[in-house]
């Protein structure tokens, strides 16, 4: 029996998502939200929430403000998520999430902590032993203030070259330059892929055609994930999408792309071939959508929504 993959998952700029409800949304105006729940999250952390439901061993790491951690401890302690996120001061940041009736989520993501060169340099010497401990290192999210974007692409490609397989699930310039290291899989949604290609996308040609050109520069894994549209997969077997079942009634979208991430690596993991992975990882993030807060809330719903998952070879 081969040895499990083990995966490390990275946020540097967590967040407590406040989400909530509203009918519809007046800028400029007072809006009454109903409060669906306040959760430690973050897309490595939702990462990890998802894992952890699944039962795969997971750790976390990133920058962790010590003034307002004690949810992330509980949330780490209750679903046994190794914890090995580097305090700084100061609190971590509160994103809003807000879905109205007709299914659009409003997201107010906030600046976060700024992070003090002399945390990044011992985060970094830490990171240095990674490659004795995990197979497969999830990157997810911004990058707060302090984090000099030439250093973390150099670092990238330091990851990279210890072995590591580097998932890399950013955007904006910790995207472009992100890749300038090759990871081994990147998952832009189609925002993302428009911003990195300086192009408007506006079908699925262009789509599978900048996907396909990251894959030529060396990326080997592209996954393009489309919101309800599902995603799309570049890699040397080909291209493969994915469509999810149609819902009538949205909760959240929130998580919905940090839940594919999740799945994915659960079909690594078990070594599942690319169409069983696709699958799972589909049926996952389609679940985040029904729910309030990212993970696993029934196995049942999951696997009914396993055949629901179109596959299509392109
Ligand atoms: N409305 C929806 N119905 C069904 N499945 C959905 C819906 N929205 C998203 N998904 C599923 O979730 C996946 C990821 O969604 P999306 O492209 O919105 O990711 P994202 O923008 O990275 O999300 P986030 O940053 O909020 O985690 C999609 O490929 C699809 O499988
Ligand atoms: O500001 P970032 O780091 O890009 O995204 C942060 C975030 O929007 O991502 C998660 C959903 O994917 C949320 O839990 C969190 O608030």
């Amino acid at each position: 029996m081969t040895t499990p993959l083990r995966i490390l998952s990275v946020t540097f700029n967590p967040a407590l998502d406040l989400v909530g409800f509203s009918s519809h949304i007046r800028l400029g105006e007072l809006n009454r939200i109903e409060s669906l729940g306040l959760y430690p999250s973050g897309k490595g952390v939702n990462v990890a929430k998802v894992l952890a439901d699944l039962a795969i061993p997971v750790t976390v790491t990133g920058f962790l403000g010590e003034d307002n951690q004690s949810d992330f401890v509980q949330l780490f302690e209750q679903n046994n998520i190794r914890d090995l996120f580097y305090r700084v001061k100061g609190k971590t940041r509160i994103n809003v999430k807000i879905t109205e009736t007709d299914s659009n989520v409003t997201e107010l993501n906030f600046q976060g902590f700024k992070i003090q060169s002399q945390d990044w340099e011992q985060f970094i010497a830490q990171s240095d032993s990674w490659y004795k401990h995990f197979d497969l290192v999830a990157i997810c999210g911004s990058l707060p203030d302090g984090i000099e974007i030439s250093q973390f692409s150099s670092w990238l490609s330091h990851l990279k070259s210890q072995g590591l397989k580097i998932i890399l699930d950013t955007s904006h310039s910790a995207l472009s330059e992100g890749i300038k290291a090759k990871p081994w899989l990147i998952k832009p949604n189609q925002k993302e892929l428009e911003d990195l290609t300086n192009h408007a996308l506006t079908n699925l040609d262009d789509i599978i055609y900048s996907a396909k050109i990251l894959h030529q520069k060396g990326i080997e894994n592209v996954i393009v994930s489309m919101g309800d549209k599902g995603a799309v997969w570049v890699n040397d077997q080909g291209i493969l999408r994915a469509e999810p079942p149609h819902f009538e009634h949205i909760v959240s979208t929130v998580g919905a792309g940090d839940s594919m991430i999740a799945g994915l690596l659960y079909g690594f993991i078990h070594q599942w071939d690319k169409i069983k992975t696709l699958r799972f990882a589909s049926a996952v993030s389609a679940l985040a959508v029904t729910q309030t807060n990212v993970g696993i809330s029934d196995e049942l719903v999951l696997n009914n929504l396993l055949p629901k998952i179109k596959l299509t070879t392109l």
